[in-house]
């Protein structure tokens, strides 16, 4: 099956503006995330210059996505309370109009991840999906099973994937890898920048997810939220590879790069066909 790919052509002033705004409105991102990330993501998106707020007990949860300008959900370390927890945000993001990201970690991996994504989708349409190659695949096979996404995973399958679970959705897609694609029904835009660093430390991913959190607290066409959030990761990790001699001071450096990075610098650094 072909897919017609159109090439979105945003001016850089459109990425560097996201993050410009970013900065200047500092965008209250509520993260319902696994513990194995929570003090680096938050830590990342302080640095970016959003404001985090990690929340999960039922009682509250609805009142922080009401106040938060997104919110992220992201089911690394699951268990039932925690679940309940996601599907009253999500159902309060829908309610209030409440952009919102999903990062599916692990869907596929064992039945009950993937059920729980299931139902989180259910529940409310993300605005934005980001995950890895296996995880996009395996997301789409289960919203598509009948359209033939097979189990080979070259990321041509993966961006074939991503494009039928965007347009079935009418959202937007991330496959993050070597190189990111940010996918709706009809475009596919690249993120060429980053480090193999990257994949040598946990949470990088999560991390790619949050950042999709601020900038959709501040842009609201999703497309182009991701494209930003992508391409502030890549940029951020490149300015780190280039200081790091390994995993450990490359995440020093990654924080120093997320926060000296500037607009100006994003969109003169940026690879992309966007
Ligand atoms: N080889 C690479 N070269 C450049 N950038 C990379 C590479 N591998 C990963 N990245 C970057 O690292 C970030 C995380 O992507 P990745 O696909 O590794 O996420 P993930 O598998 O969900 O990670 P995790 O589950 O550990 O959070 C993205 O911003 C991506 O662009
Ligand atoms: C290692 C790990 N296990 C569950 S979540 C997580 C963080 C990266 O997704
Ligand atoms: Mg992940």
């Amino acid at each position: 099956m072909f897919y017609k790919i159109t090439e979105y052509n945003y001016l850089m002033s459109n990425i560097s503006s996201v993050l410009e705004q970013v900065k200047t409105k500092g965008p209250l991102v509520h993260n319902i995330t696994n513990y194995v990330v929570m003090n680096n993501t938050a830590n990342a998106l302080l640095a970016v210059g959003a404001s985090p707020v990690m929340a999960h007990a039922k009682e509250e949860v609805k009142d922080i996505v009401t106040i938060s300008s997104s919110l992220v959900i992201n089911m690394g370390t699951l268990s039932e309370k925690w679940v309940e927890s996601m599907l009253m945000a999500a159902e309060q993001a829908k309610a209030t109009n409440t952009p919102f990201v999903f990062d599916p970690v692990g869907v596929g991996a064992s039945a009950y991840r993937t059920e729980v994504a299931q139902k989180i989708i259910e529940t409310a349409t993300p605005n934005v999906i980001r995950g890895n190659a296996s995880e996009i695949m395996a997301l789409a096979k289960l919203t598509n099973s009948t359209k033939g996404v097979d189990s080979t995973m070259d990321t041509q399958d993966a961006i074939e994937g991503a494009t039928l679970l965007a347009k079935k959705l009418n959202n937007t897609v991330v496959i993050s890898g070597a190189i990111d694609y940010i996918i709706t029904a009809d475009t596919v835009s690249k993120i060429e920048n980053g480090s193999p660093l990257m994949a040598k430390i946990t949470g990088m991913g999560c991390t790619a997810t949050a950042l999709v959190g601020a900038c959709l607290g501040v842009e609201e066409n999703a497309h182009l939220a991701a494209v930003a959030a992508m391409a502030i990761m890549g940029v951020a990790g490149d300015m780190a590879d280039e200081k790091s001699a390994g995993p450990g001071s490359f995440q020093m450096y990654f924080y120093d790069s997320l926060h000296e990075l500037s607009p100006e610098v994003l969109s003169e650094k940026v690879k992309t066909n966007a």
